[in-house]
């Protein structure tokens, strides 16, 4: 892809629907990976992220077949059906991938390398580490093993009581998949909730999960038993269409089978405080995940406050919801935001630099930014640095930018939302 252009629009309007949501993706391949039983999977997301996930998985011996490229058929043969990968398991970009499997890999009775991409190395593991190594885990790497390259020789587990420090779906994944292998009982407490497909995939293959309104637990030494999942179309990619309809003047898009978790709603109902005029129709629920359609239509929004307990259910629209603030009237303030450092790229910086490279008022806190709205964008070009939000952000942009964007290195889009901008072009 390399350069995508994005011209000023006057209209966007269409049907769509968006690819398959990540995190559902991930899961289904990890969770049917170590099941028993044949699992199909249907609505795949198939972006780079989970294609690493995949051939992290078929390192370990697993039989995945792509039937079509959206459909897989995984044979799992329970937890010990992994094996010792002759080869470096590589992450690519993919945080999710690394984390969870992580917490998988500590159960396991063998030798694991495992790696990523340049961003990859400057994330943090040591929250998932620590852990693993307290629960009996060996794990090795640079810096102590809080960076990759890492080393894991898993077994031997013993379950834990962790209160984690962040509100974390990734950290909280890891360590009940390690709890499942464990002996004795795994809890897991956060200080707010984060995303809970984990939980509801695993009740979905037969492990018993145990939630309060502390956090979540389960008994080690449980099978999961393979199932058929459907993948709804994930939310964080339905954010983009959605932010262009809100600021896009006579704009009307509904978007279908979007997955609508209200652990991952929190983008909707901030557009929706900040003026958004969108409507859902909830039509059912597929693999234990709320599913239904989106409209949207163009509207005249206002800024807002956004922190607290909302931040963990839209951590990956902050980016778009930062380019929709400069559209909004008034200011819209941003915090409790810190994990966004800690993403692909430091999102705070990198989002409140892409906004100012277009004539946006844009101020970074030690935890967010605060945006001054009502700004008429010029075009210009943006950098993508490599992540799919930042390039997916800077192309939202464009379609109200005077001139337009072009969106370099676009071609890290692919890790989430492959056919981006066709879809765009489309509407
Ligand atoms: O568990 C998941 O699928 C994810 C959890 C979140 O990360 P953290 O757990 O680091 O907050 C999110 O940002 C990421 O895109 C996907
Ligand atoms: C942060 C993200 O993903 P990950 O942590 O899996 O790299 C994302 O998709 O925005």
């Amino acid at each position: 892809m390399g350069l995508l252009r994005m011209k000023e629009r006057s209209r966007l309007s269409g049907t769509i629907s968006v690819p398959g949501d990540k995190s559902i993706s991930h899961r289904a391949v990890m969770f049917g990976s170590v099941a028993r039983g044949t699992t199909r999977v249907d609505g795949f997301l198939p972006g780079a992220d989970c294609l690493s996930t995949m051939e992290c998985f078929r390192k370990m011996g697993v039989e995945i077949r792509q039937e079509g490229p959206t459909s897989l058929v995984i044979t799992g043969k329970g937890w010990e059906g992994l094996k010792e990968p002759r080869e470096v398991l590589d992450v690519g970009n993919s945080g999710t991938t690394i984390r969870l499997m992580l917490g998988i890999l500590a159960g396991r009775p063998f030798h694991a390398a495992v790696t990523g991409d340049e961003s990859i190395a400057r994330r943090p593991m040591d929250r998932v580490v620590r852990p693993l190594r307290l629960m009996g885990a060996r794990v090795e790497g640079r810096a102590e093993g809080s960076f990759t390259p890492l080393s894991v020789r898993g077994g031997g587990l013993k379950g834990i009581h962790h209160q984690s420090p962040v509100a974390s779906a990734q950290v909280k994944s890891c360590l009940l998949l390690a709890g499942l292998q464990a002996e004795g009982i795994t809890r897991v407490e956060e200080p707010a909730l984060s995303r809970d497909h984990t939980e509801r995939m695993l009740t979905a293959f037969g492990v018993k999960v145990k939630r309060d309104e502390k956090g979540v637990a389960v008994e080690g030494r449980q099978t999961l038993f393979a199932r058929d999942v459907r993948v709804p179309g994930d939310i964080s990619s339905a954010a983009f269409p959605i932010a262009a309809a809100l600021i896009t003047p006579d704009s009307r898009l509904r978007i279908r089978n979007v997955g609508l978790n209200p652990t991952r709603t929190g983008i909707l109902d901030v557009f929706r405080q900040m003026g958004g005029e969108i409507e859902i129709r909830h039509s059912g629920e597929w693999c234990g995940e709320p599913v239904g359609d989106i409209i949207v239509s163009h509207s005249s929004l206002k800024g807002m406050e956004v922190g607290g307990e909302m931040i963990p259910r839209l951590i990956d629209e902050i980016p778009v919801l930062a380019v929709v603030a400069t559209q909004a009237q008034g200011e819209t303030v941003i915090r409790d935001a810190a994990e966004l450092k800690v993403k692909e790229t430091d999102r705070i910086a990198v989002t409140a630099a892409l906004l100012r490279n277009l004539g946006a008022r844009v101020e970074e806190t030690d935890d967010g930014m605060i945006i001054r709205g009502g700004t008429r964008l010029k075009g210009n070009r943006c950098d993508s640095h490599g992540d799919h939000r930042i390039g997916m952000a800077a192309a939202v942009a464009g379609l109200v930018a005077e001139g337009g964007v072009t969106v370099e290195r676009a071609e890290a889009i692919n890790v989430s939302f492959p056919g981006f901008e066709e879809l765009f072009s489309r509407l």
